[in-house]
């Protein structure tokens, strides 16, 4: 091994990192490398966007709602615009699927061989405060041949088939963090320069950590498992820290350690957050830095999809904390089964 290959120091632009990564892999044919340079150019266009959302006519609602029955914010849309156009041009991305769109989206490229699930903008409740919003994307190969559009079945692949996962901040600094499934890495954007710089090399989360994200106004309609793990964090001094934009919460606990939940409950007996282009990715990518995420019980990554826009409960973040918060759930199903059994 040449090991003055191995690490790019801090500061390294992230297409040096990308190109040298390639090197990793013998037989890579560049085509991930450029997906990711396209998905970095339409960050660089949304952040601009956003950094100046509050000068021009571009806050508020759109009108449309979404499939998700939510309302559309005019920077929902535009960032949506914005990314889709990146991937068509682009040519490597041959269907999209975004939490905007009702369908799959094919692009055209019929020989491009990869399949994008994408959250175009994350945290949309914080739009319109100048509070840290995101985009989050995961990226699959397909599995039907080139020459076609791509499939149901392309998009609705376990997230263990994850090539590439990663999302952009849009914070006091934006960044973008993504996992190609060797390890993690996180760049600072430079706008003056336009460009995105390495800052954080091979991200790696505490195991365990005392913060705790999960939004205690639902908390009426918590399972006696999760209310249990909650008052475990208060009781053991922990900080409750809750953005309400799923990027900026995930961030800080996987550079700080902590554990981010949202739960099943009355209101959404599924969760909020879409399996897709929310869960796996962020699932994916904790799990390169040492850390978990479940649904509560199974592995976020090997649960079997079944449709564009499903959602699940998420538990993620530092190892120990997640496995905590299962062991509550655990008592609580054990507990259940026994009133059952006894009736
Ligand atoms: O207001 P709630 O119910 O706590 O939900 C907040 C969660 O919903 C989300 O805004 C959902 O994502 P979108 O903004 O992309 O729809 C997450 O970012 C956030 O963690
Ligand atoms: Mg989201
Ligand atoms: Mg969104």
């Amino acid at each position: 091994m040449d090991h003055n290959k191995l690490a790019l120091p801090v500061g390294a632009t992230l297409d040096r990192f990308i190109m040298r990564k390639q090197e990793d892999f013998p037989y890579a044919t560049g085509e991930l490398s450029q997906l990711l340079r396209d998905i970095a150019l339409a960050a660089k266009i949304v952040n601009r966007e956003i950094n100046r959302s509050g000068l021009i006519d571009i806050a508020g609602a759109y009108g449309n709602r979404n499939v998700q029955g939510e309302d559309q914010q005019k920077l929902d849309v535009i960032a949506n615009i914005r990314f889709i156009r990146a991937l068509r041009n682009g040519g490597e991305v041959c269907t999209i699927v975004s939490e905007e769109d009702d369908e799959m989206i094919q692009t055209g490229n019929t020989q491009g061989k990869y399949i994008v699930a994408i959250d175009p903008l994350d945290g949309s409740s914080n739009i319109d405060v100048n509070v840290s919003i995101g985009t989050i994307f995961s990226i699959y190969r397909r599995m039907s041949p080139t020459g076609t559009d791509g499939t149901e079945q392309d998009c609705l692949q376990p997230g263990t088939h994850q090539v590439a996962a990663g999302y952009v901040i849009y914070g006091s600094s934006t960044m973008l963090v993504y996992t190609t499934g060797n390890g993690v890495n996180g760049f600072t954007y430079e706008p003056s320069l336009g460009e995105f710089f390495l800052s954080h090399p091979n991200i790696v989360s505490p195991k365990t950590g005392t913060i705790y994200s999960i939004n205690e106004g639902s908390s009426d309609s918590f399972s006696e498992g999760v209310a249990e793990f909650v008052t475990y964090c208060k009781q053991n001094n922990f900080s409750a820290r809750y953005i309400g934009s799923l990027v900026a919460d995930f961030h800080r606990n996987l550079l700080k350690g902590g554990i981010y939940i949202y739960p099943a409950t009355k209101k959404a007996p599924q969760g909020k957050l879409r399996l897709l282009y929310e869960c796996n990715t962020l699932a994916f990518i904790v799990e390169q830095a040492g850390g978990k995420a479940s649904n509560g019980r199974q592995r976020t990554m090997e649960i079997e999809p079944s449709n564009l826009h499903e959602r699940c409960p998420l538990f993620i973040g530092s190892t120990e904390l997640v496995e905590m918060a299962e062991a509550f759930l655990a008592k609580e199903q054990a507990s259940t089964n026994v009133v059952i059994s006894s009736h």
